[in-house]
């Protein structure tokens, strides 16, 4: 008998975008606009404001009445400045005005100091001819009141929160974060700090996933090595009832001693899926006392990508993001692929002029390449590939965060 086939990557994501989706995290607060960076909206942003809420300069220059110039010079009946708020233009007279300053009522075009000339008397001649409208920021050019400017759901960065502030947003009602219990599995684990015994291992995949965690604005909790013991492995899961997700990494492959899987089994749900995604094969899924539970695979390298690739995705979608995929791009292989894969690979590389470079180690217990590299190369089960074919790279830097 064959054996069964391999789960493709876009199935596994779908079924935990699914699984997201019916288990959403709706709670909302309100959070300080410094506080946000990170977080996702929990209502849509709504301008209370026009943007600009007031017709201003784009240059440095004069504002006039296009009807008053014939050609002659104008005198300058008044000098603007940003922050000011302006009287009325004097018909038969020019403003000085500078970038961003109020536009005076009755001025319909604002030239620039370079095609003007100061005359002696004070006056001032331009010396191109002129269009309504120009360098005139129009009220609401960029945002009308009462549009919606950003969607629920949207993950707020730098440029979001700049735009809400020039909406005058002081406080934004955000999703809460979402808490993450974070598990180690391996009998050979110990924390960095400690001598190494025989056998031991440092534990990195609880400090590379608790910081990625964080950037993408979790709250997490240190639920520690799970002990090699079914009775407190029990104990450590029922103490994880507040949490909208427990993680674990490690012995989700046909180890023996399974003591995380068969809590599991016991109090909740679980399903072992074998994914053709190359570092990351066996994947976990189910539920603990109707908390969702993920097992990534211990390998560091396949950590890194189930997690960049599902988890990470996962739990945005849990936060009603709608683009939860990160960016990618087609660039040209600079290397030869030969033999054909039943697991779709993600190769730690660099782009290197342009062109994909794997780096030479991409084994799945090596985390040096991947802080190595620049992002993820797909190469598809069942492909080949001749240097200068196109594959598609994923950055790190569009899943870090
Ligand atoms: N007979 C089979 N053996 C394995 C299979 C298989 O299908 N049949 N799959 C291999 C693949 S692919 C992977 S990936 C791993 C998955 O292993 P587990 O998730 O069960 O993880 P462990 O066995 O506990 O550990 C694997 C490896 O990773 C190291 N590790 C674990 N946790 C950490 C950690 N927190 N920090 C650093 N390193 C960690 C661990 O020491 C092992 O070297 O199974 C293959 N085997
Ligand atoms: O999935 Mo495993 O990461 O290939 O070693």
């Amino acid at each position: 008998m064959s054996p069964p086939a391999l789960m493709p990557v876009e199935a596994a994501l779908e079924r935990l975008l699914r699984l997201a989706e019916a288990a959403p995290i709706e709670d909302s607060e309100r959070v300080a606009l410094e506080a946000a960076d990170g977080r996702v909206l929990a209502e849509p942003l709504v301008a209370g404001l026009d943007l600009p809420p007031w017709p201003n300069s784009a240059m440095d220059g004069y504002a006039l009445r296009l009807a008053d110039w014939t050609g002659e010079p104008l005198a300058v009946s008044q000098r603007i400045f940003a922050g000011q708020a302006p009287g009325p233009l004097q018909p038969g007279t020019c403003a000085r005005i500078f970038t961003g300053a109020p536009l005076p009522e009755g001025a319909d075009c604002v030239e620039m100091q370079e095609n003007a000339e100061v005359l002696a008397d004070g006056r001032v001649r331009f010396t191109e001819a002129l269009r309504p409208r120009r360098n005139i920021r129009e009220q609401g050019h960029e945002v009308r009141r009462g549009e919606t400017v950003l969607a629920v759901g949207t993950r707020l960065g730098p440029i979001e929160l700049g735009l809400a502030a020039s909406l005058g947003a002081a406080e934004l009602p955000l999703r809460r974060r979402p808490r993450v219990a974070l598990l180690s599995t391996g009998d050979e684990l110990i924390e960095p700090g400690r001598p190494l015994g025989p056998g031991q291992i440092y534990n990195s995949n609880r400090t590379l996933l608790k910081a990625w965690l964080e950037r993408a604005g979790c709250v997490v909790t240190d639920a520690g090595i799970l002990p090699d013991d079914l009775e407190l492995t029990r104990a450590r899961l029922g103490e994880l009832d507040a949490v909208d997700l427990i993680l674990s990494t490690g012995g989700v492959s046909v180890g023996e001693a399974d003591f995380l899987g068969q809590v599991l089994r016991e109090a909740g749900e679980l399903a072992l899926w074998k994914l053709a995604i190359k570092p990351g094969k066996p994947l976990t899924v189910g539920h603990f006392r109707g908390v969702p539970v993920i097992g990534l695979p211990g390998n560091p390298a396949a950590t890194l990508v189930t997690f960049a690739l599902l988890v990470r995705p996962y739990l945005l979608r849990r936060l009603g993001v709608a683009e939860v995929e990160p960016l990618a791009f087609a660039v040209p292989a600079g290397f030869a692929w030969n033999k054909p894969g039943e697991r779709r690979q993600y190769l730690r590389a660099r782009l290197d002029q342009g062109r994909a470079m794997p780096h030479p180690d991409q084994s799945s217990a090596v985390l040096r390449s991947a802080a190595w590299a620049e992002g993820l190369v797909e190469v598809r089960e069942g492909a080949t590939l001749a240097e200068g074919d196109p594959v598609r790279f994923i950055p790190l830097s569009e899943m870090l965060g």
